[in-house]
């Protein structure tokens, strides 16, 4: 059978209350989450800092089966493969900025068993990632400049969005910032497929429909394309 895009909703967990990291990841799982989308940032890339790889490590223990990608905001993604492999982490989201070498980085975040995301800022464009595509098995494009929750959605970076999917009709295309109900149509028809949403969710009366709603807003645009 014919490999299908899947229609995927990673809560980022970086504006709940994190002194409950784990209640609030278990809750977001229960109300239909399919993986968790952990912001990892070191005050220098960006100017925030939240978690790292012993924090990650914690949340791995007690939470078994479910895929991590831990979204890495920082200058040096290097230096953190080793832990953030060995803390469970399933997918090594970095972002290229910083990088000089790119497909050396791929290499070893794949020989330490992890799936490999490319995450490129609002001003960077869509060219600088596209080289790279064929090592990689995710591509993020950042619908806010990286660093905080709860910032407005940038709608003009659906082009990327759009000229990635017509190119790469089965890549998994990730976008992350201000992405809720009220944007989620904008991702969808534009072509993503896995949808990170902070605030959106976790500030949710009802977190299990919106996640509903997210995804199958989502699933119906894929299955039109
Ligand atoms: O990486 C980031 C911010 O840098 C994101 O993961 C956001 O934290 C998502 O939160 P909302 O914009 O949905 O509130
Ligand atoms: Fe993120």
């Amino acid at each position: 059978m014919a490999r299908r895009l899947q229609a995927m909703i990673g809560p980022s967990i970086l504006n709940s209350d994190l002194s409950r990291l784990y209640e609030e990841s278990q809750k977001l799982l229960d109300n239909g989450a399919d993986y968790l989308h952990l912001d990892v940032m070191d005050g220098h890339f960006v100017p925030n800092l939240t978690l790292g790889h012993p924090v990650v490590k914690c949340l791995r223990n007690k939470i078994k089966d479910v895929f991590f990608e831990t979204h890495m905001m920082v200058s040096n993604p290097e230096q953190w493969i080793a832990p953030m492999a060995d803390a469970g982490v399933n997918q090594y989201t970095f972002h290229i900025e910083p990088v000089d070498n790119i497909p050396e980085l791929c290499r070893k975040i794949k020989e330490y068993g992890m799936k490999v995301g490319l995450a490129i800022k609002p001003g960077t464009p869509v060219s600088e990632v596209e080289k790279y595509i064929s090592m990689s098995d995710m591509v993020l494009i950042m619908t806010v400049e990286p660093g905080f929750g709860g910032q407005k959605f940038m709608e003009n970076q659906m082009v990327k969005v759009q000229y990635l999917r017509e190119h790469y009709p089965l890549l998994n295309i990730e976008v992350d910032g201000g992405v809720g109900p009220s944007t989620i149509s904008c991702c969808a028809n534009a072509g993503a497929n896995m949808i990170v949403s902070g605030t959106a969710v976790i500030g949710a009366a009802d977190q299990a429909a919106t996640i509903k709603l997210l995804r199958n807003t989502v699933q119906e645009a894929i299955d039109k394309l």
